[in-house]
């Protein structure tokens, strides 16, 4: 008996599932989920001494790496002078001037606590600025667990396969028009035949949680062109992306370059460096629809939370071009790596790659995976001995297929020389999975 096989006994006593988020349950890929005790630059450990290359990064946050020395001093010092006021501090508008300089669409600036917040914050102001009613989402995307995005999720949904969640009323789901991701037309069908209801299209700036997915060329132009045409808003979802893939995140890559600026943004995950911060921004008329200046309602008790707050400002501080250098080229070394090995025991996949974001799947072939349909088709049942078999070797993987592999300008030679050595068992034992 492990000490991560007690720890989880007794959790499994305590909390749903043994658990305070679906995908951290192994659902997928079975086995005990290790208790992580201590986690440092591109290592992590569990309670009982092991210790492992880190491909989570906490789902995104850590770009810099765990405990980066900047971040770990900005929260001392933060902590030092109390945790949590109540009150506007000057470090909220020290984080929204971080922002702002990288993604200058982002004109004012909301602070929340959770990715689910800002996109549940972005989707009633769009209702409230539009006094429309209907949402546009696409199928495997995930946004955070609000009801109305529930459907056909991907992250944990797809993991559990499950197709949304009990709870949701019809008549919450009614207002959500579920479309497949990548196919521009099935958008332009739905604004013919719904446009003066729709409030807003909601997308994965790149999606990462039914494995990612490359927006197709022209995609996201092609949905602020038609959200714009209609008077729709476009909220560009970079809880996951924003700040991770590029100094500008996923945006700064695309729209930057192509001319347009979505209406609302979501950020969350690496804004916080760690610690329980997301936000959304964008256009000054709609985010000045908000309380206190406008009709719709939005408030937090912790929000803008000091010692987020200086965790966040350290981490975007320390994000200089060098760690998206670091963490690009990594990520290209390491998915061709992965690539060849499971090429070399002749392993059906594709990897799938959107700026430094990637993930694989399996017995996709040639083709690919471009939306939902594709992700469900693939073979998943090979995950699971790759997944343990690079466990085994000290490597902790996302433990479900449908999640993306995390990088971070903490990954040095000694711990991708680690991830490169236990890629050909992992890639026999993938070889060798039945169904
Ligand atoms: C793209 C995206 N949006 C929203 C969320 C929700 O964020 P949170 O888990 O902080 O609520 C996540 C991840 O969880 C995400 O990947
Ligand atoms: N896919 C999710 C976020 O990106 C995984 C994190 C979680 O829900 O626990």
């Amino acid at each position: 008996m492990t000490s991560s096989q007690e720890l989880f006994d007794r959790a499994k006593t305590l909390m749903p599932g043994g658990v305070n988020s679906p995908v951290r349950a192994f659902g997928q890929v079975g086995g005990t989920p290790r208790f992580m005790v201590d986690a440092k630059g591109p290592y992590i450990t569990d309670a009982d001494g092991r210790e492992y290359v880190d491909l989570v990064c906490s789902w995104g946050p850590a770009l810099l790496g765990h405990s980066h020395p900047d971040v770990l001093a900005a929260v001392h010092a933060a902590v030092d002078h109390g945790l949590s006021f109540g009150a506007s501090t000057p470090a909220e508008s020290e984080l929204a001037m971080l922002v702002k300089g990288r993604v200058p669409g982002v004109e004012h600036l909301r602070m929340v606590s959770t990715g689910t917040e800002a996109t549940m914050t972005a989707v009633r102001l769009a209702r409230g600025y539009t006094g429309r009613d209907l949402i546009v989402k696409f199928a495997g995307c995930y946004h955070g667990h609000l009801d109305s995005l529930l459907a056909a999720a991907g992250s944990g949904l797809a993991t559990l396969a499950l197709p949304g969640s009990a709870g949701v009323t019809a008549a919450t789901a009614a207002q959500t028009l579920v479309l497949p991701y990548n196919d521009l037309a099935a958008v332009e069908a739905a604004f013919a035949a719904h446009g003066e209801r729709i409030a807003a299209v909601i997308t994965e700036a790149a999606p990462a949680n039914m494995g990612v997915v490359t927006p197709g060329e022209g995609f996201n132009a092609g949905l602020s062109r038609i959200t714009t045409a209609h008077g729709a808003l476009l909220i560009f979802d970079e809880v996951l992306t924003g700040f991770r893939t590029g100094p500008a995140g996923y945006w700064g890559l695309t729209g930057a370059e192509e001319g347009w600026t979505p209406d609302l943004f979501t950020f969350g995950k690496v804004i916080g460096g760690g610690l329980p911060t997301a936000a959304l921004g964008g256009r000054l008329d709609v985010m000045d629809y908000l309380a206190p200046l406008g009709p719709v309602y939005q408030a937090g008790t912790l929000s803008g939370n000091p010692v987020a707050m200086a965790a966040g400002v350290a981490t975007l501080t320390a994000a200089t071009s060098s760690v998206y250098e670091i963490v690009d080229a990594r990520s290209l070394e390491l998915s061709a790596a992965l690539s060849t090995a499971l090429a070399a025991e002749g392993v059906d996949h594709s990897v799938q790659r959107a700026g430094n974001l990637f993930s694989v799947a399996f017995g996709t072939g040639a083709h690919g995976v471009h939306n939902y349909d594709d992700a469900q088709a693939q073979e998943v049942f090979r995950y699971a001995p790759f997944f343990h078999s690079m466990l085994d070797s000290g490597v902790y993987l996302p433990p479900s297929v449908f999640e993306a592999w995390f990088l971070s300008g903490a990954h040095d030679d000694a711990a991708m020389n680690r991830i490169f050595e236990a890629l050909p068992a992992a890639a026999k034992a993938a070889a060798s999975a039945t169904s």
